[in-house]
């Protein structure tokens, strides 16, 4: 099967629309991390572990059936700025998905219910499928410096340079035991390409999404047209759906209409809360953000003009998804599981 029918045949077992999990860095600040970092998130990865696990957990728990991992920032090059040796940096790498694997696996041994199997006499577990997403930031997101929501890499970076900068991650994350790679907030046309590159010329087999954004609505950050590069995106095959992450809610709408012009891969999209963040104090500055009840409106929305997988990036939470799940009718569905006899029995006994 190739990688598109995975992701197919995922979002059908899902009931057509899936939940990804909200804001991970901001969550976990909200927990008592300290992230003033230039790895931001990834500091957790050496500091603390087990804030990491539990954040995936309160996801899970809201209703995600993906969850990403804290490697947005996590790069070779960063562990190594900190002293670690490029074989650390790499086991830092795989530790993110290895923790998030860790907290879907207590999930299900909370949540696996048994079930009758059709072929034979015995029980079988029937776990809610989820899915863990390696996430790989942008070269500005390791730069540190606001060039994430600027895009701006200067002149002298140029395709090759992104290509450098991302390859033995990239590599090292397609083997780590992740189901799929998040390219997450990409910022221009040229980190789109040095993406799409590196997933063919590395032979890359597990499928990737490309999320950009925007503070339009209508181009990504760097002023490059949104078009251009939802097409990069559809160029390629291993990229099994494209959309936005990390922008208001309030752009979401026209976005989903823009992507779907050039691509009819599924749509992806985790909007921010709608504040905006200031590089320059470090601080999310609260004026136009949005409650919950205001960002799981939207959602229907976006489901019908196309979205198929919908969650939450900076500052939304738990709340905000267990919204969405809600939403988007989830995990009511479990009641429907209950088809043999044995389990109309347990559950009337
Ligand atoms: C700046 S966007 C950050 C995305 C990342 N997955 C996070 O939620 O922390
Ligand atoms: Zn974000």
């Amino acid at each position: 099967m190739g990688l598109e029918e995975k992701m197919e045949e995922f979002l059908q077992k899902v009931g057509g629309s899936a939940v990804i999990d909200g804001g991970f860095a901001t969550e976990l600040e909200r927990h008592g991390a300290d992230l003033n970092d230039p790895l931001w998130s990834a500091k957790c990865l050496i500091t603390s572990p087990h804030l990491i696990r539990q954040v995936h957990l309160d996801y899970l728990e809201a209703g995600a059936e993906i969850i990403i991992t804290s490697s947005y920032q996590a790069t070779i090059q960063g562990f190594k700025s900190k002293g670690f040796s490029e074989k650390e940096a790499e086991e830092l790498l795989v530790k993110s998905v290895h923790i998030a694997c860790e907290a879907r696996d207590i999930y299900w041994e909370r949540h696996s219910k048994s079930s009758c199997n059709k072929f034979g006499n015995g029980n079988v577990l029937e776990r809610d499928p989820i899915l863990v997403a390696a996430s790989i930031g942008s070269y500005g997101a390791y730069l540190a410096d606001g060039s994430e929501y600027s895009g701006d890499y200067g002149v002298d970076v140029t395709l090759d340079t992104l290509k450098d900068f991302h390859r033995r991650r990239v590599q090292v994350l397609a083997e780590s035991g992740a189901d799929l790679i998040a390219f997450e907030t990409i910022p221009n046309k040229l980190e789109a390409r040095a993406y799409v590159q590196l997933l063919e010329e590395n032979d890359i087999n597990i499928p990737a999404w490309f999320t950009f954004n925007s503070k339009d609505g209508t181009n990504v950050v760097s002023g490059d047209s949104l078009l251009e590069c939802a097409s990069i995106a559809d160029s390629c095959k291993k990229v099994v759906a494209v959309g936005i992450n990390c922008t208001p809610p309030r752009y979401i709408h026209d976005l989903i209409l823009f992507i779907k012009k050039v691509t009819t891969k599924p749509i992806v999209i985790y909007p921010n809360s709608g504040e905006t963040y200031d590089s320059v104090i470090k601080e999310w500055v609260e004026s136009a953000g949005v409650s919950d009840e205001d960002f799981v409106s939207h959602v229907e929305k976006w489901r019908e003009a196309g979205a198929s997988f919908i969650g939450g990036c900076c500052r939304t939470t738990p709340l905000t998804i267990k919204a969405i799940s809600r939403a988007l009718n989830k995990r009511s569905t479990n009641s429907s599981k209950l088809t043999c006899k044995q389990d109309l029995e347990e559950l009337f006994n």
